[in-house]
């Protein structure tokens, strides 16, 4: 990758449509930012401006983006961000697919487990394994490529509060790494891109270990708030609740060591870092409340499968998530 002069942001929701508003303004005339983002959304950001609000701002960042629904508007990218959910990236892949060049790469903002979480993975026994429950038929795999990922762990509380207006909940960061663990020029590259227009970057040698970090929390706190609609605060002021949040914390735990990832964070450390996160509605709970689809399968699925693929018992994880799998059912029957 010689230089990036394109970037398109792919499902500018929460926190892509916040990255695109920083790189539009703070890379201005250096690099063209688009954005594929759909609905209402798409209209308030075409005709507001993508509008975001920083913890504790007093007026929102306004970024005129280019902004489409359809991928073949959009010239093939330098960098492509995703800002998808899990389980709305097998459905974008032939939009994807389009802004692709022999040398983009795409960067995957996600929680949970990623699809191509094996690649290139010298610590499990499972090198180059595919996980048919969140990419079926292998869609991503072949029309994407493993090798173009860069994974991204984000430490944002964000939320769509209204079409094309994002609030952050917090100055957060994000964690970037090369399947590989390389600290290839690529990632170089795209790690200051991002330090430029003022985001909080990282790089991690060991990005499985930041997934997995960032999941002892999200495997809990995003089913539990889901099917209790409750803030991160009130479950962890639960005790009930928030002896729940470490049970599973434990169960993730253990199942990301059976896989050979090293966590430095102990489950008393996660479970008082999660306790200063404060009145945060979760990713999942927004989407429960908005009647869309639960990112299940990344982020309770997985702890669940990869428990069962590595001899790890998971009987709470388990139990959430037949209770979560039911409520995302009977909320989208609900919704229609
Ligand atoms: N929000 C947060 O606080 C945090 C989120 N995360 C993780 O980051 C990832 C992104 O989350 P978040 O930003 O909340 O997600 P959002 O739901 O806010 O954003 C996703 C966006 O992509 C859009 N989209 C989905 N499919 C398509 C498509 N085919 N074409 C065009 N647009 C599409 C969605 O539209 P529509 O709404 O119509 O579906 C939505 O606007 C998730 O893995 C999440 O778990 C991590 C840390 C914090
Ligand atoms: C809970 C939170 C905000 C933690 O960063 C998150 O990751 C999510 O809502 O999915």
């Amino acid at each position: 990758m010689a230089s990036i002069k394109t970037i398109c942001i792919y499902g500018a929701g929460a926190l892509g449509g916040a990255i695109a508003a920083k790189l539009a303004l703070g890379l201005r005339e250096q690099v063209t930012v688009s954005v594929v983002a759909r609905g209402g959304h798409l209209e308030g950001i075409r005709t507001h401006g993508m509008r975001v609000w920083e913890a504790g701002a007093a007026s929102p960042l306004v970024a005129r983006v280019t902004a489409t629904d359809d991928a073949a508007e959009l010239p093939p990218q330098d960098l492509v961000i995703t800002g998808l959910k899990g389980h709305q990236l097998g459905a974008a892949v032939p939009g994807l697919a389009k802004l692709l060049h022999a040398g983009t790469r795409v960067v995957m903002v996600l929680n949970g487990i990623p699809w191509w979480y094996f690649h290139r993975d010298e610590q499990s026994g499972h090198a180059e394994r595919q996980i048919e429950e969140l990419d079926p038929n292998g869609d991503l795999w072949r029309s994407i490529g493993p090798e173009r990922v860069i994974g991204c762990v984000a430490y944002q509380g964000a939320e769509v509060v209204n079409p094309g207006e994002i609030r952050l909940s917090n100055n957060g960061h994000f964690v970037l790494g090369e399947p590989s663990g390389e600290a290839t020029g690529d990632i170089e590259t795209i790690a200051a891109l991002l330090k430029q227009a003022g985001i909080n970057i990282s790089i991690s040698p060991r990005i499985r270990d930041e997934i997995w970090s960032k999941l002892m929390g999200n495997a809990a706190f995003n089913p539990i708030s889901a099917l209790t609609r409750a803030l991160m605060s009130d479950i962890m002021s639960n005790p009930a609740l928030s002896a729940m949040v470490g049970q599973v914390m434990n169960e993730v735990k253990a199942v990301a060591e059976s896989l050979g990832s090293r966590l430095a964070i102990s489950v008393e450390e996660r479970l008082e870092r999660s306790r200063q996160i404060g009145p945060v509605r979760t990713s999942m709970l927004q989407d429960l409340l908005a009647g869309k689809a639960l990112e299940i399968t990344p982020l309770v699925g997985m702890v669940v499968a990869l428990g069962r693929l590595a001899g790890v018992a998971t009987p709470t994880s388990s139990t959430i998530l037949a209770l979560v799998t039911q409520l995302d059912r009977e909320n989208l029957r609900v919704a229609g």
